[in-house]
């Protein structure tokens, strides 16, 4: 993808007030999209997301022989026997990268992942060993990262296993997501410093239960997937909540409201987690209908706030702090450092590049709002530092963004939607 010229991002004086209908959520697309693949008949996901992220993963089950028809606003998804002799493209997708492999465990033949020059620096290693252990073959180059290859014989034994998942949640994720299909099942359990992103592994056990598979997670680090077959099931995919904060952020800053549409009464989503950010800085939410509504306080507060859970928040939040009345600290996310690009490095070389004061501690930031100034914010090739920088341009002037294009990975038409809606 050529890279388009640094993008001067809307500077806005006066408090938002908006309404917002975000694009469907990644996460919940790409399970659906798997489990829709494992299943025992066709399924159709309804305002499915279609992004980088979403459209990889749907090649990436095509090179495996499944079939995902994209029509427009829903995807069908008919499921095949898993073929091998196949090549695929992760992008810079953790899900796409985490998950097929265990899919391509159970397809006959070799299959070859390889990625973004950056997703070649994300961490891999509890993959490939997880399925070396549960006796898939992989080859690779000993660097615990991409490129390697898995060669499945068209069954998994399962059976218990171990993994220390603190470098990321989608290393279980991608385990359960595929264990029904295993012989013996899984039994589980991660072992090691204490695993992140927790939200995320719920809402795979809940989206394996709405298919009738059987999971026991009564035991804190342990899941038990019983072996079975994955129901088809036709669902609709809700709004991504965590790409939601972007708006919200921009509620905060320019101290605003923003009604976010569509916002669902229960979730496993973490961009749920956004209610007690907005009110750890000053601001408040409250249903209206289908609508949940955020709005700044009075002023904006500085923060302390544990991420563990919702780490992909962290740079809207780290964004929010920098333009807050009173320092901020932001912890529980040293895994950052193995996502899109090291986010706690990016976040608080780019907030320096404006002038302003973040650093970065062993688990997280601290950020100490100072008065920033415009410059070209760099976003290392990840959507979430673009969102960042869009709502610190909201309050500084001359900002501008560098690659805004790299929101495609979550989010189609970023750009124009942020123009027409802040500017
Ligand atoms: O399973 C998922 O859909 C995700 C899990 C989380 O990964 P980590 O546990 O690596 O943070 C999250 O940050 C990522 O954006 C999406
Ligand atoms: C960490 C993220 O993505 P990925 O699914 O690529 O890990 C993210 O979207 O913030």
């Amino acid at each position: 993808m050529e890279t388009p010229l640094p993008w001067l991002a809307p500077y806005r004086d006066a408090p938002l007030d908006a309404r917002v209908l975000v694009p469907s959520s990644k996460s919940l697309t790409n399970r659906a999209l798997v489990l829709a693949a494992l299943a025992d008949s066709p399924s159709t996901l309804t305002r499915p997301l279609v992004s980088r992220d979403t459209s990889l993963m749907a090649d990436g089950l095509t090179a495996l022989g499944i079939e995902v028809e994209r029509g427009a606003g829903a995807w069908t998804v008919r499921p095949a026997s898993l073929s091998g002799d196949a090549t695929i493209d992760c992008g810079l997708a953790g899900t796409v990268m985490r998950f097929l492999p265990a899919v391509a465990a159970l397809a006959d033949g070799p299959v070859v992942f390889d990625g973004d020059e950056r997703a070649r620096e994300r961490p891999m290693g509890t993959t490939i060993a997880s399925l070396r252990a549960l006796g898939v073959r992989i080859e690779d180059d000993d660097r615990a990262a991409l490129p390697f290859a898995v060669t499945g014989t068209g069954r998994v034994r399962g059976g218990r296993l171990e993994i220390d998942a603190s470098a990321s949640s989608q290393f279980v994720s991608a385990l359960l997501l595929a264990a029904p299909r295993f012989d013996e099942g899984l039994d589980l359990r991660h072992v090691g410093p204490s695993l992140p992103s927790l939200p995320h592994v719920e809402m795979t056990v809940a989206e394996l239960r709405r298919r009738g598979v059987a999971v026991d997670d009564s035991t804190p680090d342990r899941w038990h997937v019983s072996p079975g077959p994955v129901g088809a099931l036709d669902v609709e995919i809700e709004p991504d909540l965590s790409n939601a904060g972007v708006f919200i952020g921009a509620a905060l800053v320019t101290g605003g409201r923003v009604a976010v549409r569509r916002w669902p009464a229960t979730t496993q989503q973490a961009g749920d987690a956004w209610h007690r950010i907005v009110r750890a800085f000053g601001g408040t939410s409250e249903r209206d209908g289908d609508d949940m509504v955020f709005t700044a306080g009075s002023t904006l507060t500085g923060a302390d706030l544990d991420l563990h859970d919702v780490g992909e928040l962290t740079p809207v939040v780290a964004a929010v702090a920098a333009l807050a009345e009173g320092p901020s600290r932001l912890s529980g996310i040293a895994h950052l450092r193995g996502h899109e690009t090291d986010r706690l490095a990016a976040l608080a070389t780019e907030i320096a590049r404006l002038g302003g004061d973040a650093r970065e501690t062993d688990d997280g930031l601290v950020i100490t709002p100072r008065p920033l100034h415009g410059e070209i914010f760099r976003t290392y090739d990840d959507h979430r530092m673009a969102h960042a920088a869009v709502v610190l341009a909201l309050r500084v002037p001359e900002l501008f963004v560098e690659n805004v294009r790299t929101t495609v990975k979550t989010y189609p038409n970023f750009a124009p939607v942020w123009e027409r809606l802040v500017a």
